[in-house]
């Protein structure tokens, strides 16, 4: 698995915390990364405990896991509605103020395509994360996943609407990451993010743009690992 920086000891919590909520004869979205990996392992503890539920993962990773783990897998197309999705983020707005409370960066792990396929059609959307992720206003990179042909042009787009796009490197390979779709990821440096609803749009309008890593709108709760315990943030 990508190794990831933050506290893995609130990651675990959070996780744990969050497949707690995963009830008998649901279907669960399970998401990818470091955190998202705690839940699908405490969700696989349950399964062999008796819960029968089915999973749709939202990346090779995260198949893997919930192979390994013995969790029953299903498909977005298979199923006639998805329970709950339980997901980490790069970043999320925490200000009860601002209208972007609760809005994420995802895309870390280049999943966020399949991620906010099966996030946004969950009935309930967790986020599970520690404190490091939490932001007055965003400003780390957005990942946009782009067709391979349309590097170029998408990248030109993504500077019109002010960002930096940088070509996401594979670290163990030459050449870029290549996602679990058969595309490319340009990370966009917007600086700090003032209407992440507006760029939102903006980046969804991109010709051979397939996902941007702008979760608008769509997570009900966070669920933040602490020293001692798990806060829970709802929207
Ligand atoms: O969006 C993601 C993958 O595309 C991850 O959920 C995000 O990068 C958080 O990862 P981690 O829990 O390892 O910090």
């Amino acid at each position: 698995m990508k190794t990831a920086g933050g506290d893995a000891a609130a990651k675990r919590r959070a996780g744990e915390r969050a497949a707690e909520e995963v009830e008998d004869g649901t279907v669960v979205g399970l998401g990818t990364g470091s955190t998202a990996a705690y839940a699908i392992e405490a969700i696989g503890d349950a399964v062999a405990d008796g819960l029968e539920i089915r999973a749709i993962p939202t990346s090779f990773q995260s198949r893997q896991l919930a192979l390994e783990v013995g969790i029953p897998l299903t498909t977005l197309d298979a199923v006639d509605r998805v329970d709950l999705a339980i997901d980490g983020a790069d970043q999320v707005v925490d200000d009860p103020d601002a209208t972007a409370h609760g809005t994420l960066i995802k895309g870390g792990g280049a999943a966020h395509s399949r991620e906010k396929l099966v996030d946004a059609a969950a009935d309930r959307f967790v986020v599970v994360a520690d404190p490091s992720k939490l932001t007055a206003r965003l400003d780390r990179s957005v990942p946009l996943e782009v067709l391979p042909d349309a590097r170029t042009v998408a990248a030109d787009r993504a500077r019109v609407l002010g960002g930096e796009p940088t070509l996401r490197a594979a670290e163990r390979k030459d050449g870029p990451v290549v996602t679990d779709n058969g595309n490319l990821v340009l990370d966009c440096d917007f600086g700090a993010i003032e209407s992440p609803a507006d760029l939102a749009r903006d980046l969804s309008a991109i010709p051979g743009v397939l996902e941007h890593g702008l979760f608008v709108g769509l997570a009900d709760a966070t669920y933040v690992g602490t020293d001692d315990g798990v806060e829970i943030r709802a929207y």
